[in-house]
């Protein structure tokens, strides 16, 4: 198993993935029973009687998106997507008060345009893969997701999030100097509205669980100890729905927005690179990573 997702994750690196559309029959392992898979940044425990797994983001200290996380996630969620076995993924975090802080900054400071480029495409294609997902896919929020953990939970088909007014969830970008892409922004719209969005992306807006739920950011609260079995029950309820029909309609709801992204990638990773590698950007990032760091002391 190590060494097959080892292979898959060179072939994503190298583009394989792109290219083709689809991992290769090799890279696969299907589940068909009840099924562990572990790697260095991610648990998968897929239930075979109830159709359901438990994806656990486990890559401390605050599960960031890097590009390793983002290539494992990726190649996850298609082996799940393949098992025909498998109907519904419920996320969530093995960490204590984060779920995910959202893209590794690390990532976009200090490196080579080709490494910025590799890793919006993987971005990219996480939220691809994510988004047009035939499973059912419930987000159970147990601690903070700030900008990309968000958009990770807003691109679920249901977010419950706990209950605990220390954690909080939004499209925080601009507070970091920097700017929520097109697409970041159509998730969110789709979710709470224009005007709601507009607010809440200028403002790189931080929403208290309480405050998600008025505005429909999150569909339903529940105390800490108790966010992963209310996802099951409610992972239960939409599995009662045929799925052609349920993944049609899912897909017909998505396509717009889906297509857009598909249509304008190259010149959404060429905006990327040009903006990242502005000095003015660097500057903001690097700043803001030193404020996290200052924080602790
Ligand atoms: C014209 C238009 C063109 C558009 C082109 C596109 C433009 C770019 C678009 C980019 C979109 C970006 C999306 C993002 O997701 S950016 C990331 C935003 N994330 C955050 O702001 C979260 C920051 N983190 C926190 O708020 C807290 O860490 C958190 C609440 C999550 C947890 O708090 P806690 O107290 O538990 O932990 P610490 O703060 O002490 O953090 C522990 C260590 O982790 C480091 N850290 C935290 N977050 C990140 C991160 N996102 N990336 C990398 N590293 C992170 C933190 O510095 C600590 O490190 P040290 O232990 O070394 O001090």
């Amino acid at each position: 198993m190590a060494a097959l997702l080892k292979r898959s994750a060179s072939l994503l690196r190298a583009g394989a993935l792109q290219k083709h559309g689809v991992l290769t029959k090799q890279a696969l392992c299907l589940f068909s029973t009840n099924m562990r898979m572990f790697t260095n940044k991610i648990s998968v425990e897929m239930d075979g009687t109830t159709g359901v797994a438990v994806l656990t983001m486990k890559s401390p200290p605050v599960n960031s998106l890097s590009l390793d996380f983002l290539t494992e996630f990726t190649i996850s969620l298609e082996k799940l997507e393949m098992d025909k076995a498998c109907r519904g993924v419920i996320l969530t975090s093995a960490l204590p008060r984060v779920f995910s802080a959202g893209l590794d900054i690390t990532e976009m400071c200090g490196k080579s345009a080709e490494h910025y480029a590799a890793f919006w495409r993987a971005v990219q294609e996480f939220w691809l893969k994510l988004y047009t997902s035939n499973m059912v896919t419930v987000a159970a929020i147990n601690g903070s997701c700030p900008a990309g953990g968000c958009l990770m939970a807003l691109v679920c088909d249901y977010r419950v999030m706990a209950d605990d007014p220390k954690f909080s969830i939004g499209l925080n970008e601009t507070k970091l100097g920097i700017v929520a892409p097109f697409w970041f922004k159509d998730t969110m719209t789709n979710t709470i509205g224009n005007r709601e969005t507009e607010k809440a992306l200028q403002l790189g807006y931080m929403y208290s669980p309480a405050d998600a739920l008025k505005v429909g950011l999150v569909d339903q609260l529940a105390s800490a100890d108790k966010v992963e079995t209310v996802a099951s029950t409610v992972m239960s309820e939409w599995l009662a729905i045929p799925d052609h029909a349920r993944h049609l309609t899912k897909s017909m709801m998505r396509k717009p927005t889906r297509d857009r992204l598909v249509t304008h990638r190259d010149a959404d990773i060429t905006s990327f690179v040009n903006f990242v590698t502005k000095d003015s950007i660097q500057k903001s990032l690097q700043m803001y990573l030193e404020s996290l760091k200052q924080r602790k002391r």
